[in-house]
C-alpha cells in the first residue's frame, strides 16, 4: 500500500506541522553526528520551496516528561539554521500562548522549531488531546521521523488522527528500502547480522527465516550459536539463556532451506582494548581459557564473501565484532567492503541503522551503500516484519482493485428539472469520465428521466432517493423498481436519515426495499447512523449492529456484497457538524467487523461503506484516507461545484 507523500499535495501558503527525528547525539552541548538533521534536509527545503510554513517537532533523548535544558532542542535548531541559511526560529515552549502567537506570524518559507516534544508528559503516552493541540497548529501533518516510527506517540501517530499525515522523503526512502526488502527483496536476498545480543535480534532472525535465502551470523551473538553447537569458546560473550533458542533457530533453518552460515574463525585476545596480543584460530579447534573472540577472522570473510557473491539483495545489522577497536575492525570493514562492492555490480544493499550504521559511516563507505537507515530500533522492528505505528498513520493511497469506491449525492427534495438538467450537463464535462470509482447523483423522482438522459454518454450514473418495495398497486405517490428500471436508473438511496425519522420508516421496511432492489438488479445505497442521543448514550455500536443486521436480513453473501452501505450519524447531517475522520473510521471498522461475523472477511471486505454527513471538500480527504471510508454520500455539497472538488481529492487519493 503506497503512502502519500509531501509530493501529493499543494503547499503554498499551508501551515505544516512536521515531525522529524532529531534524537541525535550531544556531548557538551555538542552535536557529535548530524547525519539525522542532514537526512531531513530534503523534505524541509522541499516544504519550504513550495510556500508552506513549518512547525518543527522532534524528541531528544528520553527527559521523561520533564523540562531538563540538558535535552532542549535549542543547539540542533541552531544548527538547523545555519543548515537553512537563517530561515529558522526557535521558542523554547512545547505549547501555549507564546507558540500560538510566534505560528501566527510565521512567514511562508520560515521554520519554527519549538522545544522538545518529551518535555511533555503527554507526548510518549500518545495523549489525545496534546495530539490534538499540536494538530491545531497547523494544516497538515509531514511525518519524516523514521527512527521514531515504531513508537506510537503524539506527535506522529496522535497528530495524524486529527489532521492528514503526509510522508517526508526520508520516510518514502526508509519505507522503499526497508519496507520493500522485507515485503519483496529480490533474490537470493542474504542477510548479515552481528552485534552482541541474540536476544536482541530474535524476531528479526525468526522473520527473515521466512524470507532470506542466506543469514550470516557474525559479532558476540555468534558464539551463542556456537556454544549452542557444542564448540569450545573460551569465554567468549554469549547468551547462557538463550542456548535452546539458538539451537530451535538452526534447525528451524535447516528445515527451511535457510543457509545459516556461521564463521569457521576468530580473532582472539585476552582482553577487550586496544594494543594487546590478538591470535586467529578456527573455530573447530575451540577457544582457549581465558581468551575471547572479538571479531571474525580471516577464513570467514573469505567464506562470507563467496556466498554472499550472487545475492540480489543484502540487509546488515550489527557489527561483526569490536569494530570500534583497530585490532577488532577487520571483519567488519570487510564486510562492510564486500557489500559495497557488490552494491557496484546492482546489489541492493542495506545497513539497518545503529551501530553498523556508524561503522559504515567510520570507514567511509556509508555514501556507497544503497541505503543506510536512519532508525536503530525503527529498522529492526521493521525487519521483524512488524506494522511501525508512525507508518501505518500516514495517509495511504487506495487501490483501485481493492474495492468499489463511490462519490454519491443526495439532492433531497433541491433543484427542478430545468436546474438539474443545467448542472449535469456542467458535471459531465468535469466529471464525467471517472473509472477508478463511481460518480452517482440520485436526483427527486421527477428529474430522474431528464438526469440518465443527459448523462447517458458519460460514466456518470444516476439514483433514485427512495423507492416502493412492491412492484406496482395502490400506493399513492410512491414509485417502484420497476418503473426506476425502465428508465434506467441504476441506484436508489434506502433508509434515509429523513425518510426514517420523518416518514417513520422501519428497519423492517428498509429491508424489504433493499431485497427488492437487488432482486431487480438496482444498487441499494442503504442509509445507517444513530441520534445524537444515542451517541451520548453510549449506543452508538448497539443501533448501528440493529440497523445492519435487520436490514441485511435473509439476504445471502453473493447479494450483500451488492449493498452500498452510507454511515450516516443524523447529528452530522445539515447541521455542519461533521465526525471526526477517527470518529468514522470507528464506525465504518465497527460495520466491517459485524459484517465479517454476518458472512465472512471476503464479504465484509468487497462492500462499499460510505460517509455522509456534512461532508465538505475541507473535510473529505482526512475521512476518504481512512481504510474503512470507500467514498461519500454527499447532501449539500453534491448541489454545487463543491461535488467537483470532491471528485478532485476521490482522483488523489486513488492510485
Ligand atoms: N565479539 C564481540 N564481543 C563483544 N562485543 C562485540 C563483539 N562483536 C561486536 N561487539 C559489539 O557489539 C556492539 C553493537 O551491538 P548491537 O548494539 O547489537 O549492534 P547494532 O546497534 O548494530 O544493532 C558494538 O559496540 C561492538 O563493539
Ligand atoms: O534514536 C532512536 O532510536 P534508535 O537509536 O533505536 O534509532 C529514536 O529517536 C527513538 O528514540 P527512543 O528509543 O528514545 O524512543
Amino acid at each position: 500500500m503506497s503512502k502519500m507523500t509531501v509530493r501529493d499535495i499543494d503547499l503554498k501558503g499551508k501551515k505544516v506541522i512536521m515531525r522529524v527525528d532529531f534524537n541525535v547525539p550531544l556531548k557538551d552541548g555538542k552535536i557529535t553526528d548530524e547525519t539525522r538533521i542532514k537526512a531531513a534536509l530534503s523534505t524541509i527545503k522541499y516544504v519550504l520551496e513550495k510556500g508552506a510554513k513549518v512547525i518543527l517537532l522532534s524528541h531528544l533523548g528520553r527527559p521523561k516528561g520533564e523540562v531538563k535544558p540538558e535535552f532542549s532542542l535549542k543547539p540542533v535548531a541552531n544548527r538547523l539554521n545555519e543548515l537553512l541559511d537563517g530561515k529558522v526560529s526557535f521558542i523554547d515552549k512545547t505549547r501555549g500562548e507564546e507558540v500560538e502567537k510566534a505560528v501566527e506570524s510565521l512567514e511562508e518559507g520560515k521554520v519554527l522549531v519549538i522545544e522538545n516534544t518529551r518535555f511533555e508528559k503527554g507526548e510518549t503516552k500518545n495523549n489525545e488531546e496534546l495530539a490534538k493541540y499540536w494538530a491545531s497548529l497547523a494544516d497538515i501533518h509531514v511525518n519524516d521521523a523514521f527512527g521514531t516510527a515504531h513508537r506510537a506517540h503524539a506527535s506522529n501517530v496522535g497528530i495524524a488522527s486529527n489532521i492528514p499525515s503526509f510522508a517526508g522523503f526520508l520516510m518514502e526512502k526508509e519505507i522503499k528500502f526497508i519496507g520493500g526488502v522485507n515485503d519483496n527483496p529480490e533474490k537470493p536476498y542474504s542477510v548479515i547480522l552481528g552485534g552482541v545480543k541474540v536476544s536482541d535480534k530474535i524476531g528479526v532472525i525468526n522473520n527473515l527465516l521466512e524470507k532470506a535465502d542466506n543469514i550470516f551470523i557474525g559479532g558476540a551473538m555468534m558464539f551463542t550459536f556456537l556454544k549452542a553447537m557444542g564448540k569450545e569458546i573460551g569465554s567468549s560473550l554469549f547468551e547462557e539463556d538463550k542456548l535452546d533458542l539458538a539451537k530451535s533457530l538452526l534447525k528451524k533453518a535447516e528445515e527451511k532451506g535457510v543457509n545459516f552460515i556461521l564463521p569457521v574463525d576468530t580473532v582472539i585476545a585476552q582482553e577487550l582494548k586496544a594494543g594487546v596480543e590478538t591470535k586467529v584460530v578456527k573455530i573447530e579447534d575451540g577457544i582457549e581459557k581465558g581468551w575471547m573472540g572479538l571479531d571474525i577472522g580471516p577464513e570467514t570473510v573469505k567464506l562470507f564473501k563467496e556466498k554472499m557473491a550472487n545475492s540480489k539483495t543484502i540487509v546488515w545489522n550489527g557489527p561483526m565484532g569490536v569494530f570500534e577497536i583497530d585490532e577488532f575492525s577487520n571483519g567488519t570493514k570487510s564486510v562492510a567492503e564486500m557489500i559495497v562492492e557488490f552494491t557496484e555490480k546492482g546489489t541492493t544493499s542495506v545497513i539497518g541503522g545503529g551501530d553498523s550504521a556508524a561503522a559504515a559511516e567510520k570507514f567511509g563507505l556509508a555514501k556507497k551503500f544503497s541505503h543506510v537507515s536512519t532508525g536503530g530500533g525503527a529498522s529492526l522492528e521493521y525487519l521483524e516484519g512488524k506494522k511501525l505505528p508512525g507508518i501505518e498513520a500516514i495517509v495511504s493511497k487506495k487501490k483501485v482493485t481493492d474495492k468499489r469506491y463511490i462519490l454519491a449525492g443526495n439532492w433531497k427534495m433541491n433543484k427542478t428539472t430545468t436546474e438539474t438538467a443545467e448542472f449535469l450537463a456542467k458535471l459531465s464535462g468535469k466529471i464525467g469520465n471517472k473509472s477508478s470509482y463511481d460518480v452517482v447523483v440520485c436526483t427527486p423522482a421527477v428529474s430522474l428521466q431528464k438526469a440518465v438522459d443527459i448523462v447517458s454518454s458519460t460514466n456518470i450514473k444516476i439514483g433514485a432517493e427512495n423507492m416502493h418495495y412492491e412492484d406496482k398497486g395502490a400506493f399513492t405517490g410512491e414509485i417502484s423498481s420497476h418503473m426506476l428500471k425502465d428508465i434506467n436508473v441504476e441506484y436508489v438511496v434506502l433508509g434515509h436519515s429523513e425518510r426514517r425519522d420523518i416518514f417513520g420508516e422501519t428497519d423492517e421496511l428498509i429491508n424489504k426495499k433493499i431485497i427488492k432492489a437487488l432482486k431487480e438488479e438496482l444498487n441499494p445505497i442503504f442509509c445507517i447512523g444513530e441520534h445524537l442521543e444515542e451517541r451520548e448514550k453510549d449506543l452508538t455500536f448497539n443501533v448501528i449492529e440493529r440497523q445492519i443486521k435487520e436490514g441485511f436480513n435473509s439476504i445471502n453473501a453473493e447479494d450483500a456484497k451488492k449493498v452500498i452501505i452510507a454511515y450516516e450519524p443524523i447529528w452530522a447531517i445539515g447541521t455542519g457538524k461533521v465526525a471526526t475522520p477517527a470518529q468514522a473510521q470507528e464506525v465504518h471498522a465497527y460495520i466491517r467487523s459485524l459484517l465479517a461475523k454476518m458472512y465472512d472477511e471476503e464479504t465484509a471486505n468487497s462492500i462499499s461503506i460510505l460517509y455522509g454527513g456534512s461532508v465538505k471538500p475541507n473535510n473529505y480527504f482526512g475521512l476518504f484516507t481512512k481504510k474503512d471510508i470507500d467514498g461519500g454520500l454527499v447532501g449539500g455539497a453534491s448541489l454545487t461545484e463543491a461535488f467537483v472538488e470532491l471528485a478532485e481529492i476521490m482522483d488523489l487519493v486513488i492510485e
